[in-house]
């Protein structure tokens, strides 16, 4: 290489330094500041649909995160955030706070641990690095609708603007190689349909899973086949209400079905276009969709269940394939705060 090309790549790697600790100082700067209170007294959260009735409420408890409107101030603790990250333990989402904390250029010493703002509720964690929060939501439908609920208002309450929602899983996937990432592109239910049933006073109201298709678009684009060394594709997921019997396994404590029916069904709902299960994207898509949120499912299959029922993999090996969805949806908010990208979609319209 000549000096000339050396110079000039030096000279060009020194912009690039330069204009990242800028968006760097800037963020740190925001997050500091936390919301300018002129400025969220004015503003309203961008969320759509919300209770009216919740205005009556002072102070809002929020039971299941141990937060109420009185005693903390949510423009300025929460006002901030973008990003909300959600996955079914507590350890994966402290990872994921962790690793998304060194991804967006922001420290903390190493002797010290992120601290889980739920955690004298005892039922879900919630870490927050910036404008990412990351939150647990447990195993199934009822148990993530719940801190939807209680996460939607913290939106609510602290004006958030154009939130972008993340469940990162793992899941069961149909005649794919274990480790392969999936986006979910539709988020069907047990019976295949693509909805989220809600019973209330005895009726039951079935309320639409809609994905944003350009965030799939995005997240699609932001893997790396040829380094990455996996697959990352899209497909229909399908949400089942148990691990066992709904999701057609053999070693189950009860069962009612013989193999040769198992076999039929997982072939049917793959001929359909299924190509992962798992137990909370109904209720995800359909309550971010209320609010007109844009949400994306990013789980890794974890066995091939035309393969098998039980989970096989090494421990090793399952904290890996957990940190791929981490990774792309990282890339997604990296390029998100410093690309210049805009998150200017809402989950309304498609
Ligand atoms: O890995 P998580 O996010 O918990 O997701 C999947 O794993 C759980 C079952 O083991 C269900 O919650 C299912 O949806
Ligand atoms: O088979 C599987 C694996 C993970 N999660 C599920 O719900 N099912």
């Amino acid at each position: 290489m000549e000096c000339k090309d050396l110079e000039n790549d030096v000279c060009e790697l020194k912009e690039m330094v330069k204009s990242q600790n800028k968006r760097i100082d800037e963020l740190i700067k925001h997050i500091k500041e936390g919301c300018n209170q002129l400025e969220a007294k004015e503003l309203k959260s961008s969320l759509f649909n919300m209770n009216p009735y919740l205005e009556c409420l002072d102070p809002d408890i929020l039971y299941h995160l141990n937060l109420d409107t009185r005693a903390t101030n949510f423009p300025k603790v929460f006002g901030d955030v973008r990003f909300v990250c959600m996955g079914g333990t507590e350890s994966r989402m402290e990872q994921f706070a962790t690793f998304i904390m060194t991804e967006i250029g922001l420290k903390m010493n190493k002797a010290v641990r992120l601290t889980n703002i739920a955690a004298e509720a005892h039922r879900y964690s919630l870490f927050k690095v910036g404008p990412v929060l990351c939150a647990s939501h447990g195993i199934g439908n009822p148990s993530i609708s719940i801190v939807l609920h209680e996460l939607l208002k913290i939106m609510h309450y602290a004006k958030c603007q154009k939130p972008v929602f993340f469940r990162m899983g793992t899941c069961g996937g149909i005649g794919i190689e274990p480790g392969t990432v999936v986006i979910t592109s539709e988020a069907l239910d047990g019976q295949l349909r693509a909805v989220y049933e809600v019973v209330i006073h005895t009726e039951p109201q079935l309320r639409p899973t809609v994905l944003s298709k350009d965030l799939i678009r995005e997240l699609k684009s932001l893997t790396e086949p040829c380094t990455d060394g996996y697959d990352t594709i899209a497909g229909k997921t399908m949400c089942c209400n148990d691990f066992y019997e709904s999701q057609s396994r053999m070693d189950g404590a009860f069962c009612d079905y013989k193999p040769d029916q198992r076999t039929e069904f997982l072939k049917r709902i793959s001929m359909s276009g299924v190509v992962n299960m798992e137990m909370e994207s109904t209720a995800f898509a359909a309550i971010t969709h209320q609010a007109c949120i844009p949400a994306a499912v990013v789980c890794v299959t974890i066995l091939n269940r035309l393969e098998g029922d039980q989970i096989e993999a090494s421990c090793e090996r399952l904290k890996d394939w957990e940190l791929r969805p981490q990774k792309l949806i990282a890339r997604y908010i990296h390029k998100v705060l410093y690309g210049g990208d805009d998150t200017d979609s809402s989950n309304c319209d498609s």
